[in-house]
């Protein structure tokens, strides 16, 4: 695995230009603990283009949340391993609880070099209109604490969740369980399609223990900058 970062931000590359890609991340490496590659650009260019963009040293977030059956979601992680060595992976803790174990057994046999095992619980562009569409008679809230137990019991090594819940995951499931959060907004901008947010500072004295934060960084006139200021109000 890349070394642990002490900037607790992984800013999230959401692009599928490869040129851009690799110039955002050579401008902000400096000012951002990781770079989170997804769905969007590794679709794009597999893991010759993430390698592009994170080099050997840059810590990586692998956000392919993976959602199959137990066998394939398995090998998928030991390819993502195998191939990539990210620090993080994400799954999605609604496949199940064989799927989560199957994903956390795989990573176990990198030994000291395993990526973390993150299980996304609700995402965090669904509110309670949005759950009960999909058949979840439950508050975003109940929702995602009984995802963070299910991931727990599992094997997993933390979960995805939204600022709005960090506090409540973070009593009931104790210190040592991961918690990742999106839906991250500096004071003052925008939104976007995110419903539950919280401004850097709040997630962490929260109890975060990694913010993921894409377009306030991507989409600045200065990305460098926005990510060395979001950085200095953290530490
Ligand atoms: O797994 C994630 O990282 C994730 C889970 C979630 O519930 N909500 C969420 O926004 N994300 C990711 O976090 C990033 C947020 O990006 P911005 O909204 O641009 O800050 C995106 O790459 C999303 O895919």
């Amino acid at each position: 695995m890349r070394h642990t970062p002490s900037n607790p931000v992984f800013t999230a590359i959401d692009k599928s230009d490869l040129d851009l890609a690799r110039d955002l991340a050579s401008r902000i490496a400096a000012h951002t603990g990781g770079i989170k590659l997804g769905k969007e650009f590794v679709t794009a260019f597999g893991p010759d283009g993430v390698k592009a963009v994170v080099g050997d040293h840059i810590p990586l977030f692998l956000d392919l949340k993976f959602h199959d059956i137990p066998n394939t979601v398995a090998g998928a992680v030991r390819s993502a391993a195998a191939t990539l060595q990210p620090n993080m992976l994400t799954i999605h803790a609604s496949g199940g609880p064989a799927m989560i174990r199957a994903a956390a057994d795989a990573a176990a046999e990198f030994g000291e070099n395993r990526p973390l095992i993150l299980a996304v619980t609700v995402l965090t562009s669904m509110d309670e209109d949005d759950l009960r569409a999909i058949g979840v008679d439950a508050s975003p809230r109940e929702q995602v604490l009984r995802l963070a137990r299910l991931a727990r019991d599992n094997g997993a090594d933390g979960v995805i969740c939204s600022p709005l819940e960090i506090a409540d995951i973070r009593a009931e499931l104790g210190p040592d369980f991961k918690l990742v959060v999106p839906g991250i907004r500096p004071a003052g901008s925008d939104h976007g399609d995110q419903k539950r947010v919280k401004t850097p500072v709040e997630a962490l004295s929260d109890g975060a223990d990694y913010l993921v934060i894409g377009r306030p960084i991507t989409e600045a006139e200065d990305p460098a900058t926005a990510a060395r200021t979001i950085a200095e109000s953290l530490s």
